[in-house]
């Protein structure tokens, strides 16, 4: 046994994974909107209207006339390809409906309550209305992810109108778990025309179904967070202030984590857990950035956290434990990470005889916390640390998704291109048991 073994123990990790749990990243239901009028003009024609309630096949055949074929997000440019997405589009420019979202209350409640958690129940957002599509019978969307318009963009909302339609189901996939929301089902069953609405974070893949029979019109919005997240606010106000959530995840996470800080047993001389991320944030290196300018990816995460990662993030603060984001970077010669505050574009660097890319980062991120990366409130941003894979202890594992390769070019005696692959993660430091008993407050760490 090595002398680390009992730090942490299985059921530790266990109590804290359980804690946090597992919330599907969708929310859906139906609404009875004032009506159901859409406006549309295209091609300098007069402008029609429908009442959508009540369409005729004769209507929704001269609807899906005035729509152009829909194009998707790839590499960053609108393509077409009708093997990959087969409907019919209009822009906002072209149509108008007479309803907006968040003046539903029922929809802006079930929005609060099911799918954003923890702080983010509160926040300002703003839905912006993208596209009306029309999938008529043989119109599908394969699987993809809707592109990220902005940092603070956190998801999609589809609204369906209670046009008859069969097939067209979406398919939601996150971490191996799979979700129908099946429109046509849904609006057939209801006793009065209503629209039914599904909203998910904007990194789970999801995919429409090909409708078999009728047409499925759909407006598609883009829903952003407005404000500035509510914890960064709190930070620096005298503990006392923070308001105490009611969110019951939230609060299970707080006394287990409480719990266990109280536990001489556990992590006796202190450490560092790590936790995955739930859900993917942008991470962007400009092209034109230049070498070795961070990206501010981590800090724009900072601001945007979703679900169960605010959770863990706002708990572990309330808490005054050292809770940050960091980009763990893989060492190509050992087992040691190196970890960085920011992701760091590394396009170019010399390779010594005996340099390899880890040693390299800490020198820059070295460097860089003296010369340019000295922050508003003083606060320094790259801070290099060394660490190994295993002495971090994972709650959850570290994801794919929020990782980065970045391609280098290296001088040595040769040119070579190599990969640095960055992953962003939740990091928590726990001091020792007897300092977390009698947490130094001045240093916010226990
Ligand atoms: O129509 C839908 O249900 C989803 C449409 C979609 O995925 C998109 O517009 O990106
Ligand atoms: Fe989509």
């Amino acid at each position: 046994m090595s002398p680390h073994d009992g730090l942490i123990s299985s059921e530790h990790i266990e109590t804290l994974r359980d804690a946090i749990g597992d919330r599907p990243p969708y929310c859906s239901g139906v609404v009875t909107p004032n009506d159901f009028q859409l406006y549309y003009a295209t091609d300098g024609k007069d402008a029609q209207r429908i009442d959508l309630s009540k369409a005729t096949d004769n209507d929704l055949k001269e609807l899906a006339q005035a729509c152009t074929p829909a194009t998707f997000g790839r590499n960053n440019e609108d393509v077409l390809d009708e093997s990959y997405r087969k409907a019919g589009k209009l822009d906002t420019a072209d149509f108008a409906a007479n309803f907006y979202p968040l003046n539903c209350e029922d929809l802006v409640c079930v929005l609060r309550e099911h799918l954003l958690e923890g702080h983010d129940t509160n926040r300002s957002i703003k839905a912006e209305l993208y596209k009306l599509n029309i999938y008529g019978p043989g119109s599908f969307f394969k699987a993809h992810k809707d592109t990220p318009r902005a940092e603070n963009m956190f998801g999609s909302l589809v609204v369906v109108y209670p046009t008859p339609h069969e097939g067209g189901a979406l398919i939601l996939r996150h971490r191996g778990k799979k979700w129908e929301f099946d429109s046509g089902k849904i609006l057939a069953m209801q006793n009065e025309p209503r629209l039914s609405y599904i909203a998910f974070y904007a990194d789970v893949e999801h995919e429409v179904t090909t409708v078999t029979s009728g047409h499925r019109i759909t407006l598609t919005y883009n829903l952003y967070f407005t404000d500035p997240d509510p914890a960064e606010e709190m930070r620096g106000l005298p503990a006392i202030r923070r308001p105490i959530s009611t969110d019951p995840r939230e609060s299970e996470f707080r006394d287990v984590l409480k719990r266990l800080l109280d536990d001489p047993n556990f992590m006796p001389d202190g450490g560092t857990i790590g936790f995955g991320l739930k859900y993917q944030y942008p991470v962007k290196l400009e092209e034109n950035n230049r070498l070795n300018v961070p990206s501010n990816s981590v800090s724009r995460a900072r601001r945007c956290l979703k679900g169960s990662d605010a959770v863990i993030m706002n708990i572990a603060t309330e808490l005054s434990l050292k809770a940050s984001l960091q980009v763990l970077y893989a060492n190509d010669r050992d087992e040691s990470v190196i970890m960085m505050e920011d992701f760091l574009p590394l396009s170019e660097y010399p390779l010594g005889t005996d340099g390899d890319v880890a040693s390299h980062l800490i020198d820059i991120g070295g460097s860089m916390t003296n010369e340019k990366c000295l922050l508003r409130e003083g606060r320094l941003e790259l801070r290099p640390s060394r660490e190994t894979y295993s002495t971090i202890k994972w709650v959850t594992d570290m994801t794919e998704f929020n990782g980065f390769h970045d391609p280098y070019v290296a001088y040595g005696n040769q040119h070579t291109l190599g990969f640095l692959y960055g992953n962003m993660v939740l990091i928590i430091h726990v001091g020792p048991y007897r300092r977390r008993r009698w947490p130094n407050r001045e240093k916010g760490t226990w």
